[in-house]
């Protein structure tokens, strides 16, 4: 089958009559994707991290209690549609009654959507895909994870710091996990003026399921007062 990978390499390679093509499928897999989104029929989260937890490890499990935390406050739960804290998070949600929705990814070597979701939508490209967690959301609770999870995070990030979207939560779960990178943040790209100390306020950083569903639904019940969510 072909995926992504390919498609993306070989419209780098394309010439410039055949790239209309390659352009229109991606237009459609972007329209897709909108549709998708429009069915979440409430508030929703998107939840990141490793795709190689497996369950019975704290960071799935806390991923677990975490999205049930959310569905019981009304929240849908947006991930990757993957394994590990994906499928933990669309498990959580699932068990609480909630409505659990993945954006699964076709890779050369793919594990397929989690058996927890109940919309669901498989993307060629990650672009695409990365578009439709941010047009869903509400805010973004982040757990460990490898390169995929901190694509996502600084995707979001970069998205607030430049005001293309507005200035959603962004939750950092595992305060022991993200202590390095935020230290290095702070002594590194804040003190020599490469982000603002207002950009390191966007992030919050907890180890408590509650505290970091309350981040996120609380500030949207602030937005909703204000007429702006
Ligand atoms: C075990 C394995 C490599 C499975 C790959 N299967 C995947 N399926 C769906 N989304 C994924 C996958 N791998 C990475 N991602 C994306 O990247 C993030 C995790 O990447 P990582 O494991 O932190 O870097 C997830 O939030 C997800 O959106």
């Amino acid at each position: 089958m072909s995926n992504g990978g390919e498609l993306d390499r070989r419209l780098l390679r394309r010439r410039h009559e055949a790239l209309a093509n390659d352009v229109s499928l991606i237009a459609s897999e972007f329209l897709a994707g909108f549709q998708k989104v429009r069915e979440i029929d409430r508030p929703a989260v998107s939840i990141f991290g490793s795709a190689r937890v497996l369950e019975g490890s704290a960071v799935y499990e806390r991923a677990r209690e975490t999205a049930a935390v959310f569905a019981r406050a009304g929240f849908a739960v947006v991930t990757g549609g993957g394994p590990g804290v994906m499928e933990a998070a669309n498990r959580g949600c699932r068990e609480a009654g909630g409505l659990s929705v993945g954006f699964n990814i076709e890779l050369p070597h793919e594990q397929g959507l989690n058996p927890y979701c109940d919309l669901s939508l498989t993307f060629k490209h990650f672009y695409a895909r990365k578009t439709m967690f941010v047009k869903a959301a509400e805010g973004f609770v982040i757990f460990p994870g490898g390169f995929g999870t901190l694509d996502e995070l600084f995707e979001a990030l970069t998205l607030i710091q430049t005001g293309k979207i507005g200035s959603f939560p962004v939750v950092l779960f595992d305060r022991g996990y993200w202590a390095p990178m935020l230290e290095w943040i702070r002594a590194r790209m804040l003190e020599e003026g490469l982000v603002s100390a207002v950009d390191i306020e966007l992030l919050h950083v907890t180890d408590d399921p509650a505290e970091a569903a309350d981040c996120v639904v609380s500030r949207y019940e602030d937005r909703l007062d204000e007429g702006s969510a």
